[in-house]
């Protein structure tokens, strides 16, 4: 389970306090207003963002002074990051190896990774070679590759239509439960959150609540979160 004890993560003067649970294996939605600290909590988590006070702890190992690299998150961001001037195999490559040296058995895990987002064949292409939602895909493949057992999304597929968005949460919840993933996810859309996650953290009011099953944190929002939904 990750664990976060009377944990404060700072973000320049803003300060988030989160003391909550979340059981491994779990998909949980992160919810709240603009600004409330979503993406605070989960760069504190991810080791971008230091943790002022209390601790985190991830299957009871304390992880709260281990720099991002070592701990066992692996990150999903707003961009896809893809390096432009690598081909897609070497961009899902770094998720192996950063220097790229590759075994022919850690090429065949690439070529599995592509095949499993539906990029089969693509491997030669180049990030500027496609589309808004292949660029998606190749990000996912990486973080796959990384192999860790806490997976978080800080909005990945904004950008994206509906169709396409719904799409790629579908192929994050199976590969999470695939591979067993614990999975964070900040949402703005309730229904990517009702979608694919069974629990929800509410983030407001400069705290991090304790997840709570999605349907009925959405189904009965606190004033501070009908506000942002606009129920
Ligand atoms: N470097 C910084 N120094 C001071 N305050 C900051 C800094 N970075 C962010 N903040 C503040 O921290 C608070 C939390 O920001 P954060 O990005 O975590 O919110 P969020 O819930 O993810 O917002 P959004 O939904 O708009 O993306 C905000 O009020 C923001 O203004």
């Amino acid at each position: 389970m990750l664990k976060l004890e009377a944990a404060t993560i700072r973000n320049g003067t803003f300060t988030l306090s989160a003391d909550l649970i979340v059981p491994t294996g779990a998909t949980v939605a992160v919810i709240g207003p603009s600004g409330a600290g979503k993406s605070t909590l989960i760069e504190g988590i991810a080791g971008f963002l230091p943790t002022a006070q209390g601790r985190i702890a991830w299957q009871d190992t304390d992880i709260t002074d281990q720099p991002p690299g070592a701990r066992p998150v692996a990150m999903l961001f707003q961009e896809d990051n893809l390096f432009p001037h690598l081909t897609l195999a070497q961009n899902v490559g770094l998720g192996l190896s950063p220097n790229l040296r590759l075994s022919p058995d850690d090429k065949a895990r690439v070529r599995a990774a592509l095949n499993r987002v539906g990029l089969t064949g693509m491997d030669t292409r180049k990030p500027g070679e496609l589309s808004g939602g292949q660029r998606s895909r190749a990000a996912l493949a990486r973080v796959m590759l990384q192999d860790k057992p806490l997976l978080l999304l800080d909005e990945p597929f904004a950008a994206l239509g509906p169709a396409l968005r719904m799409e790629m949460l579908d192929l994050v919840a199976q590969i999470a439960s695939e591979t067993g993933a614990t999975l964070l996810m900040i949402s703005h859309a309730p229904e990517d959150a009702r979608r694919i996650t069974k629990q929800a953290i509410l983030v407001a009011d400069g705290t991090a609540h304790a997840p709570r099953p999605t349907g009925e944190l959405l189904d009965n929002p606190p004033p501070v979160l009908r506000d942002y939904l606009g129920s």
